[in-house]
């Protein structure tokens, strides 16, 4: 069976950048060898080069745009990200929320340039709308819990459940993860236990004194 996902957003937290961001990526790479869970991370655009070059792990952009190469000044563009060593890419993040068109074009670039794609949403029928596109996963998060300490798979599995459901029903190829308030191997366990391939965190691990050792946690169960 194909091996759940761990996903660490490092989003824009101090804590997530410069060596820190090694420190952790050093943590995901020990824990992830050790467990046989594929642990990924998705650092600030700076740190994709620098973390896919040292550690073997999968990284991930938190957004690219769904633009060609050419007159783009500001954009992300998907071919760099690639060149950059990237894995994949979020897309849609609640805190880099996109249109429909734009995350479509996001997608179509992602793949143009063999990106995995993650595309994320805020509720079950965004979830739906997203599978549509064919991505690689949706990854439900709900945006109240997101940073709040309080988990998905405790405060609300019934979002999980449904938008496994959804996802399936749309496109059955597309995997499923969760995230929001991720901190523990139960939360983990009840999360793929609900249909899901794995989970989409940040604050626990990013903000932790010890990443390491949250991480070990959070693959116990499986
Ligand atoms: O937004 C998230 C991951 O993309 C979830 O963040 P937290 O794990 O801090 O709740």
């Amino acid at each position: 069976m194909e091996s759940p996902l761990i996903l660490i957003n490092l989003k824009t937290y101090k804590e997530g950048i410069g060596d820190r961001a090694h420190r952790i990526a050093a943590a995901a790479e020990t824990v992830s060898a050790e467990s046989g869970v594929t642990i990924g991370i998705a650092p600030s655009f700076m740190e994709i080069h620098p973390l896919s070059r040292h550690y073997a792990i999968p990284v991930y952009a938190q957004h690219i745009d769904g633009i060609s190469p050419g007159t783009g000044t500001g954009h992300i563009l998907p071919e760099a990200v690639k060149l950059a060593g990237a894995h994949g890419t979020l897309i849609n993040h609640s805190e880099r929320r996109l249109t429909l068109a734009d995350i479509e074009a996001a997608v179509s670039a992602a793949k143009r340039v063999r990106l995995e794609t993650v595309v994320c949403t805020n509720n079950v029928p965004t979830s739906a709308a997203a599978a549509a596109l064919s991505p690689d996963y949706v990854a439900i998060e709900p945006p109240e819990l997101i940073g709040s300490g309080v988990s998905v798979s405790k405060a609300d599995p019934g979002i999980i459940e449904n938008s496994v459901a959804a996802v399936r029903k749309v496109h059955d190829g597309v995997k499923v993860l969760t995230g929001a308030g991720i901190q523990s191997g139960e939360c983990v366990k009840i999360a793929l236990d609900l249909g899901t391939h794995g989970v989409l965190l940040a604050s626990s691990v990013v903000k932790a004194d010890d990443p390491e050792k949250v991480l070990r946690e959070l693959v116990s169960l499986l």
